[in-house]
């Protein structure tokens, strides 16, 4: 097996000629979780786009697997393992929590034969511990329409899990979240990075340095910086990027602002 799910290499987007991506490298090691941070405009979101395959490279190429991604539609992309969480949730509202779980599970399946066929003793057992991973045993039953926010990111995230992706591509997981709800995202997060490979896009920094291990900065289309959280955030590139002509506060202040940020 090929120990790199992810491998770009010199990664060029442009929008009628402008440069969202540029020569942009970027590997990742089967199993890892990591977290890609990076101001407003830094091509965060083109990045998932090139992956998932809504959008081409110009230039370079994106490996999954050891495979060129290329030639393969969005639909052939997610077939092939990449699974994709948008920050909005997508969940199926008028439909119970467990539900929701077994049509995510049974892509191969119609929705009909899911919800009024008998699931097997096997896909029973899989959705209630898919249940007790994302917290949501007790609202089982109950329509995800009732659930707050932060359990609606909770179940579209067993949504995702439940398609048995090799790659879990997540976007802003905690836009609009409560402390609590942030911190209980997080620790799922972690619980199954344990058997997945899972790259996050996130703003919160705070939530940056509950999850992440290995952090990539991207900023204007290419890879600033990687290291650990307190590497990142100790670097001067890193700050001056997050914070332009402030960088002659004090690094320690600086650091706050980042923190902050
Ligand atoms: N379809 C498009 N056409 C033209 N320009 C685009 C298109 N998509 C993105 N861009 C530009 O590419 C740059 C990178 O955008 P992208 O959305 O990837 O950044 P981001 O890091 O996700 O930003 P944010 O954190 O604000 O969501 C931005 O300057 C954006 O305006």
């Amino acid at each position: 097996m090929n120990s790199k799910i992810l491998e770009i290499e010199n990664l060029t987007v442009s929008f009628d000629g402008f440069k969202a991506l540029k020569q942009l490298n970027f590997s990742m090691d089967t199993g890892e979780l990591r977290v890609v941070i990076g101001p407003n405009g830094a091509g965060k979101t083109t990045f998932l786009d090139v992956i998932t395959g809504k959008v081409k490279p110009t230039e370079g190429r994106v490996l999954f697997k050891g495979r060129n991604l290329r030639s393969l539609s969005e639909h052939q992309i997610a077939r092939f393992g990449v699974g994709r969480k948008f920050q909005t949730p997508r969940i199926y509202l008028n439909l119970s929590v467990r539900d929701n779980l077994a049509i995510a599970g049974s892509r191969a399946k119609s929705v009909f034969s899911t919800l009024w066929g008998r699931a097997s003793t096997a896909e029973r057992r899989r959705i209630g511990g898919l249940l007790e991973t994302i917290g949501l045993a007790t609202k089982a039953d109950g329509l995800a329409g009732l659930l707050s926010h932060g359990e609606k990111q909770r179940l579209e995230i067993g949504m995702l899990v439940a398609q048995s992706p090799d790659l879990l591509l997540v976007d802003e997981p905690v836009a609009g979240l409560t402390d609590e709800e942030t911190a209980n995202i997080g620790d799922l997060l972690l619980a199954l990075a344990e058997s997945h490979s899972i790259l996050v896009i996130e703003h919160d920094m705070e939530f940056v340095r509950q999850i992440a291990r290995q952090v990539t900065v991207l900023h204007e289309g290419s890879v600033l910086c990687e290291g650990t959280i307190e590497e990142v955030q100790s670097d001067p590139r890193v700050i001056e990027v997050y914070l332009g002509q402030q960088s002659e506060m004090p690094a320690a202040a600086v650091k706050e602002e980042i923190s902050a940020t």
